[in-house]
């Protein structure tokens, strides 16, 4: 809305009663039910809560995959809200690095080729060697994913989504799949973007444990943030245990 003021330039993301219902055929999903946020340039933000409790869709819709179907979100001085759907995929493609649980590489490139991919078409990309090697993986720059475990796969997905230098990371289970000690491994990885680039760090998990690393944790409960801790210091992703 044009008489509508940007929020605070310090806010990354400024949601105000996002809701988002799914339509499938009769039946109708509330899966935002009036969601407000504010998150912080360079927050660590962790979100729990039961399965179907709508994490996942508020992250696709932070990260301009999916859109609400009401309600105002600001990104930095952007209404994503008033975007076309070009703008949002330009948006998107700008300032997000995605992470999930599977770690969607391309069997049959290299770990840097899956990482060129990204940074032959970003605006302004840190060499795919460098990605690499700030997530541990120098020396495995040219082995194929089925040459590699799964923690070292995730942290490959990892150098992919931050080599474009994203103001934002959304994570959506990054150790879901994975044993804590490789797990600790993927989020130092995460963590140390988060200190060394000033990104943005977004987090689902189902795993409690792991809010301890983040600065809040927004509780999620039938599709509303049902509460929300501040930690007054957050603990490193190494001392992480589950
Ligand atoms: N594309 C879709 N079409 C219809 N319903 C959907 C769709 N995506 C999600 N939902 C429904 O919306 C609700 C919220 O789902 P969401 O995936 O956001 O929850 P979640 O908290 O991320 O769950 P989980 O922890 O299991 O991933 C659920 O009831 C889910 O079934």
């Amino acid at each position: 809305m044009a008489d509508e003021e940007a929020p605070a330039s310090k806010s990354a993301f400024n949601g105000r009663d996002l809701r988002k219902i799914y339509v499938t055929g009769e039946t109708e999903v509330q899966a935002l039910r009036g969601v407000d946020l504010d998150i912080a340039v360079g927050e660590v933000l962790v979100l729990l809560g039961p399965s179907g409790s709508g994490k996942s869709t508020l992250l696709n819709i932070i990260g301009g995959l999916d859109r609400a179907t009401s309600g105002t979100l600001w990104y930095r001085d952007t209404e994503l809200t008033a975007l076309d759907d070009a703008d949002l995929t330009r948006f998107r493609r700008a300032n997000i690095g995605f992470i999930f649980q599977f770690y969607n590489l391309i069997p049959s490139l290299t770990a840097r080729e899956n990482v060129q991919l990204v940074t032959d078409i970003a605006a302004d990309p840190m060499p795919a060697e460098e990605a690499l090697e700030r997530v541990g993986l120098a020396a495995r720059m040219d082995h194929f994913p089925a040459q590699l475990s799964g923690g070292e796969q995730q942290r490959v997905a990892v150098a992919r989504a931050i080599a474009k230098r994203p103001g934002v990371l959304l994570c959506d289970e990054p150790t879901g799949a994975l044993d804590s000690g490789t797990g600790v491994r993927v989020l130092e990885t995460l963590a140390r973007a988060n200190t060394e680039l000033g990104t943005t760090l977004i987090l689902i998990t189902h795993n409690a444990g792991i809010a301890a690393m983040a600065d809040r944790v927004f509780h999620f409960l039938d599709g509303r943030i049902a509460s929300i801790v501040v930690n007054e210091t957050r603990i490193a992703a190494a001392e992480i245990k589950w």
